[in-house]
This record gives structure tokens, C-alpha cells and sequence, in this order.
């Protein structure tokens, strides 16, 4: 019988973890992360311990050594080991990828407590060979999740699974702190321990190998590999390729080469931590708890700032929000490599994970519209954007691993120094506390650079930076219309448009569905009657009883009904980042009331205006049919308005067009007589165009930290 999925995992979440096969191999992988990342700190931890009484470099570089050993080999060998991997059977590659590298990592403490002189050199070849093995283990793994899940929830499961990767780390970290606090009971209970914490994080790392293995070897994974390259494109092996190439898919725009910078910017900064954590938290006296604290500051903040990152100042520029929390980020580093304190140095480095992890987050879904600006054609969109991804992604990997193993390197270059200040002070100054200062200072420049970058050409900016931050502080929409402009919201509003039995309620629908499908929040309405006041006007104004009801008192009727619902409906569910489609808007008044009772046009204009707080569509849809087809679709009874005259209803198509005519960026027109699948796909295609940041799947299979992302949208 299979046990239910995890409680409080969001509802498709559940659904793909309540296939028993996938969850077991996502719980497997979670543990076998949370290990990977325990032995990282431990084995940073152990190259400083091992090194302790050799000159301060030997320490540093130990550490960079590290750093190179875990990160290189996948940036540099995938391929190789992708090809390789293709002609082995993914079961047992898995499992005998686990088992040696458990019993590696469990050599590590054994060969360091008989072996002592030779402890670090192990450390290094053996998680040298553990990630040699990981490279055969990766693509065997990446392939098999495609054949444990049915094809539509493949990228649900590969979002948990990349979640499982890095979620993971500030698990360990913590974990890390947890055993390092109590590491005297340790080494009390367990003399043999030599460095009872690391020791332990390495043995429990082997253990977390061991359970993967068995679970690995009783899951039903077809021997046959389907393609594995095309069923799952390795995520390591075009790191360097599109790193190579992707700039062209980003660097056309300012936007593009801003977000670029300041992506880059983030992930060095943070590395930056990571290189040199275990020595700075030294020198604080922290030890290894001190490590575990700060590494789960970095990681923790990271991944707050991502999931907070879309619901945070949610009326402020997007593109400002992304240079504001790097520089936040890049001031709170500097500040990191100059105080002396280990909590104060935690919170810091918390600041800096969560403005990482904000402008990580804000940055990835508006390279997803830089990189479609960059496209001709709908088709050169989603090639061009998951190019952008995958540079990023590549890009950032390699930013990662040189800061990383530089920072140290620097760090033991740069010494340590003691200044005087004045006849009774001093100040210490640590190579790791220059370090971290000075790539604070280097980031805050780049950040002011990607600032400006990506600001130049928002065609959205609002008032100046200061007046619409405070505004955004205090909830006030800075964008909100109080004159002439017109309304900006982080959604987009779609209006079909067109004459009786058009098709619109039918297209209205597609569309919705389509949507959502696609994971956006839709709200599909209509006008009149999308309120309680709305039902009641509709009654009013589409009852053939209510013959009397003059031209003017119509106008105003259906104004009314869009005041309420702009107000009670469209704008709440815009201002949420919604996507929002009506069935009919001004367009409407003007074709009808205008043309159809000929009323003055820009008298209407100016009343509808107002009753809308000139909320503006993004795009209409006009669906153009003659009156007759589309009165002949209909059944039952005409109401009030279909019932005029086909005279009538001619004005009401021709004001449409000249609307449509008038500004041809914000309308489509298409030909309603045409089947309802054709006009549904030209729908699709010009609405895809406008919604922000479709992030593609493929792009998630190349960009980690976007499953986290897609879970808060
Ligand atoms: N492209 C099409 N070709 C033929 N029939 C269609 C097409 N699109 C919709 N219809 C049909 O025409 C009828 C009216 O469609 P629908 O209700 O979507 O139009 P509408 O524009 O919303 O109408 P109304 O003006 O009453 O709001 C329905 O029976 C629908 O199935
Ligand atoms: C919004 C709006 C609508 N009308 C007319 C157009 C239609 O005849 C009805 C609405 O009913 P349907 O279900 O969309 O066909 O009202 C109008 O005259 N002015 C308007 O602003």
C-alpha cells in the first residue's frame, strides 16, 4: 500500500511525492545531500584543523583546495562522464556510485585517526574520488526521475529534486553547529574521535550513501536508458558551452548586462563567505559552530530572500528592488570583514544571503524578459531565454568556484596585521576580515553599476528612487493615477473585445484554463454582472422590459458597473500580480453607447476614465464578425441590446476597428469566422508574449534555484 505524501507540501508537490517509487528516491536524495553538504563543512573544517600548526597559507590554501576539489570536476568533466554514464546501467551506477563514495568519505576519519601524517592528503584524494565517482552518479540520477513519474509532473519532480539539493544546505549547516556544540560529549563518549564534530558529520555522510544505495537498488528503474541526454538534459555538461555562448542571449540590452553583473555579484559575494568562513570564525574564536552558523546565515538568508523576495515591497520597481538589495547586500559584507563579533558577524552575513537570495530571485524572472526582448519571433523567445538561463546557471557556478578558492587564497596572501591606533589601541586586522571587506567594496561598485544598467531604460520607472521607496514603505502605490497617467500593477490585463456571439466568453475560457495551466493566477470576468451590483445592473440594462431607459442613463449604467468591478475586482487581483481577462471593458461603451446610441465619444472617454481610475488594458483582443454570423451563433432570446437593429450593431463593429486601428501595439484583431482552435493559438501566442518570466522547464532543469521560485508564485 502506498504511504500519503508529506503533509504541507503544496498540492502538486504532494501529487508527484505521492508516487511511492519518486518519493523514496526523493527522500533518498534529500539524505544524501544533507550529507554531501555535512562533509563539505567537515572537510573544510578538517584542512584547517589538519593544517593548524603550519604556517597560516597551508590553512588557506587546504581550505581553497577543498573548495577546488568539490566544485571543479563537474563544471569541468560532466560531459565526459555524461556520455560515459549513457552506456551504464543507471541502477547499479547509482548504487555503486553511493557505496564507494560512502566508503570513501568514511575513510577520511579512519585514515586520519591510524594514519595521522597522511590525514590530509586522504582528505583530499579521496573526496577527489568521491567526486570523480558523483560524475557518473548525476546523469544515472537525472534520467531515472523521468521514468519514475508520468511525463506531465517530470518538472514538478525535478523542481523537488533540485529543492532537495540546495534546501538541504542550511539544514546541514545548522546540523553542523548542532554536533560541533555538543563535540566535548562527543569526544568524551567516543575518545576515538579525533575532531569529534567533523568526524562525525563524514560518518554519518557514509551512512546517508549506504541508505541511498539500498533504496536506489529496490526502486524499479528500467535498465533500458531512454535516451538520457534527451530525456533529461545534464545540467553540468554545457556549463562551459553555454558560458561560451549565452552572452549573446543577455548582453544585447542594458537590462540583460546589468542583471548579468548583479547575479554574478551576488554569487561571488557569497562565495566569498564560504572560502574563508572557516578561518574568519577562527579568528573570531567561534570554532566549527561558528562555521555551521555562518554557513547557514549564507544559505538560510539565500533562500528567505528568494521565497520572500516576490511578496517584498511588492508597489516598488522590480528593477529597483534588484540594485537596492545588492548594494544592501554588498554593504552588509564590507561590514562582516570589520567587526569582531561572531553574532554580529551572523546577522551580517544573514543580511547579505537574504539580499543575495532577493535579487537571485527579482533578477531571474526579469532575465526571462530581457532575453525574450533580445527574439524576433515567439519561437526565438523560449530558445533565447533558456540560453539566458543556462549562461546564468554555467556562469555563476564558475563565479562561484574561483571566488570560493581565491578568497582563501587572498586571504592567506593578505596576512595578518595589527594596527595601532593611537598609544593605547588596536585594531586588528585579519587577512580573512580584508578579504571580506574588499569584495564588499568591489560588490558595492558593481552593484551601483548593475543598478544603473538595469534602471536605464525601464520604461516603467516611477518617480524618483527615494519618493518611491518611502511610498512602497508605507503601501501607497507610486504609480497610482492621480491625473493623467495611467495605472501600473505588477499583473496584466487582458480584454477580449467584439460584437454579439463573437465568440468571447468562449475565448475568455481558453485562455484561463491555458493559464493556469501554466501556473498563473488568473482571474476570468466579465462586464456587466461581475459584482453583486454588476448582477443587478445587468438585470437592469440587458431586460427588453426597460425599454425607457435613455442613451446617457445607459452610459452611466455601465459605468457604474466598471467602477465596481475595476475597483472591488480587477485592481485587487492586478495589484496581487495577477492575470486578469474580461469579457467586454470600455471598448465596449465606447462601440455601443458611441456608436451604437451615437454619444459623443470623448465624453464617454472622460466619464469611463474616471469610473475606472483609467485602468488601461494591456492588450485587447478584438474578435471581428459580422452582426449576422455572430446574432446567428446565439440561442434563445435576444435581450435588450442584441434586439436593435443590425444598423446598429454595424457602428458597434465598425468603432471596434477604428479603436483597434488607432493603436495597433495594444490590440490583436482576429478574424472570429475562423475555427475556435485557430483563434485560440493566435491568442496564445500574442498574450505569451506579454505575461512577465514564463519560466520555461527546461530552464529550471539548468537553473536550481528556480523551483523555489515557481512554489512561492
Ligand atoms: N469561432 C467560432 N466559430 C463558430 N462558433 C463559435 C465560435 N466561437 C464560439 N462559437 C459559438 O458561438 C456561440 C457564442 O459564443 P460565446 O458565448 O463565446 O460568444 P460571446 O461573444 O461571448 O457572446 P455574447 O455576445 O452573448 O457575450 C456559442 O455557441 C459558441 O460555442
Ligand atoms: C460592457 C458593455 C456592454 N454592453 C452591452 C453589450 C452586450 O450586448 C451586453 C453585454 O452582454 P454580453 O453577455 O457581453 O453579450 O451589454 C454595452 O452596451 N456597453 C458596455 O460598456
Amino acid at each position: 500500500m502506498s504511504r500519503s505524501a508529506p503533509l504541507g507540501a503544496p498540492s502538486e508537490a504532494r501529487n508527484v511525492l505521492a508516487i511511492t517509487s519518486f518519493r523514496r528516491l526523493w527522500i533518498s536524495l534529500s539524505l544524501s545531500s544533507l550529507g554531501d553538504w555535512l562533509s563539505l563543512l567537515a572537510l573544510m573544517s578538517l584542512a584547517v584543523i589538519f593544517t593548524a600548526d603550519a604556517a597560516p597559507l597551508a590553512g588557506h590554501l587546504a581550505v581553497a583546495a577543498v573548495v577546488a576539489i568539490k566544485l571543479a570536476p563537474s563544471i569541468l568533466f560532466s560531459p565526459l562522464a555524461g556520455a560515459l554514464a549513457e552506456k551504464l546501467d543507471r541502477r547499479w551506477t547509482m548504487v555503486g556510485a553511493d557505496v564507494v563514495r560512502g566508503l570513501l568519505y568514511v575513510s577520511i576519519p579512519v585514515v586520519g585517526l591510524l594514519w595521522p601524517a597522511f590525514a590530509l592528503q586522504w582528505l583530499f584524494i579521496a573526496s577527489l574520488l568521491a567526486e570523480v565517482v558523483a560524475l557518473l552518479w548525476t546523469p544515472a540520477k537525472d534520467s531515472t526521475v523521468p521514468s519514475l513519474v508520468p511525463r506531465r509532473q517530470l518538472a514538478e519532480a525535478n523542481r523537488l529534486t533540485l529543492l532537495a539539493a540546495y534546501m538541504t544546505a542550511p539544514v546541514a549547516a545548522l546540523l553542523f553547529a548542532a554536533l560541533a556544540s555538543i563535540s566535548n560529549i562527543l569526544g568524551a563518549l567516543v575518545p576515538s574521535l579525533a575532531n569529534p564534530e567533523a568526524d562525525i558529520a563524514l560518518y554519518l555522510n557514509g551512512l546517508t550513501f549506504f541508505v541511498a544505495a539500498i533504496v536506489v537498488a529496490t526502486l524499479p528503474i528500467p535498465k533500458h536508458n531512454p535516451g538520457l541526454s534527451a530525456a533529461s538534459p545534464n545540467r553540468d555538461g554545457a556549463v562551459l558551452s553555454s558560458v561560451l555562448t549565452g552572452p549573446r542571449h543577455v548582453g544585447a540590452t542594458a537590462l540583460g548586462r546589468g542583471l548579468v553583473v548583479g547575479l554574478l555579484t551576488a554569487v561571488a559575494a557569497g562565495a566569498a563567505v564560504i572560502g574563508v568562513g572557516r578561518a574568519h570564525v577562527e579568528a573570531l574564536g567561534a570554532g566549527n559552530g561558528g562555521f555551521g552558523v555562518l554557513f547557514a546565515a549564507v544559505f538560510g538568508g539565500v533562500a528567505l530572500g528568494m521565497v520572500s523576495g516576490p511578496r517584498l515591497l511588492k508597489k516598488f520597481s522590480r528593477r529597483r528592488l534588484f540594485g537596492l538589495v545588492l548594494v544592501l547586500a554588498s554593504i552588509a559584507l564590507l561590514f562582516t570583514g570589520l567587526v569582531w563579533d561572531m553574532v554580529l558577524s551572523a546577522v551580517l552575513v544573514l543580511v547579505l544571503g537574504f539580499g543575495s537570495g532577493v535579487a537571485a530571485g527579482t533578477g531571474l524572472r526579469l532575465l526571462g524578459t530581457a532575453a525574450a526582448s533580445t527574439a524576433g519571433t515567439t519561437s526565438e523567445e523560449s530558445v533565447h531565454r533558456e540560453r539566458a538561463f543556462a549562461f546564468v546557471h554555467g556562469a555563476a557556478r564558475l563565479t562561484f568556484l574561483v571566488a570560493a578558492v581565491l578568497a582563501p587564497v587572498l586571504a592567506g596572501l593578505a596576512g595578518d596585521h595589527t594596527v595601532p591606533i593611537g598609544a593605547q589601541l588596536e585594531y586588528d586586522l585579519w587577512g580573512t576580515g580584508i578579504v571580506l571587506t574588499a569584495v564588499g567594496l568591489v560588490a558595492l561598485v558593481l552593484s551601483a553599476v548593475a543598478h544603473r544598467l538595469v534602471n536605464r531604460d525601464d520604461p516603467e520607472a516611477g518617480p524618483g528612487l527615494l519618493p518611491e521607496l518611502f511610498a512602497a514603505l508605507r503601501g501607497i502605490d507610486p504609480n497610482a493615477d492621480d491625473g493623467d497617467g495611467e495605472v501600473r500593477t505588477p499583473g496584466a490585463f487582458v480584454v477580449v473585445e467584439g460584437g454579439e456571439g463573437a465568440g468571447k466568453s468562449t475565448q475568455v475560457r481558453e485562455l484561463t484554463v491555458w493559464l493556469r495551466d501554466q501556473g498563473f493566477e488568473v482571474v476570468g470576468t466579465r462586464q456587466p454582472g461581475a459584482t453583486k451590483l454588476g448582477m443587478r445592473l445587468r438585470g437592469i440594462l440587458l431586460d427588453r422590459e426597460n425599454s425607457h431607459i435613455t442613451p446617457r442613463a445607459e452610459a452611466m449604467l455601465y459605468a457604474a458597473d466598471k467602477a465596481d468591478h475595476v475597483e472591488q475586482e480587477i485592481l485587487p487581483a492586478l495589484r496581487r500580480g495577477a492575470v486578469v481577462i474580461s469579457d467586454r471593458y470600455v471598448d465596449s461603451t465606447l462601440a455601443y453607447q458611441g456608436a451604437g446610441r451615437e454619444l459623443e465619444i470623448d465624453d464617454l472617454r472622460e466619464v469611463n476614465r474616471w469610473a475606472t481610475q483609467n485602468l488601461v488594458p494591456d492588450l485587447t483582443v478584438l474578435l471581428d464578425v459580422r452582426p449576422q454570423d455572430g446574432l446567428g451563433r446565439l440561442g434563445g432570446p435576444a435581450d435588450r441590446i442584441e434586439s436593435e437593429s443590425v444598423d446598429f450593431h454595424e457602428r458597434v463593429r465598425r468603432e471596434f476597428r477604428t479603436l483597434a486601428d488607432a493603436d495597433p501595439d495594444r490590440y490583436l484583431v482576429v478574424d472570429a469566422s475562423e475555427p475556435r482552435e485557430k483563434i485560440t493559438r493566435q491568442i496564445q501566442k500574442r498574450v505569451r508574449s506579454l505575461l512577465p518570466d514564463p519560466v520555461p522547464s527546461s530552464s529550471e532543469a539548468v537553473t536550481g534555484m528556480i523551483p523555489i521560485i515557481r512554489d512561492e508564485d
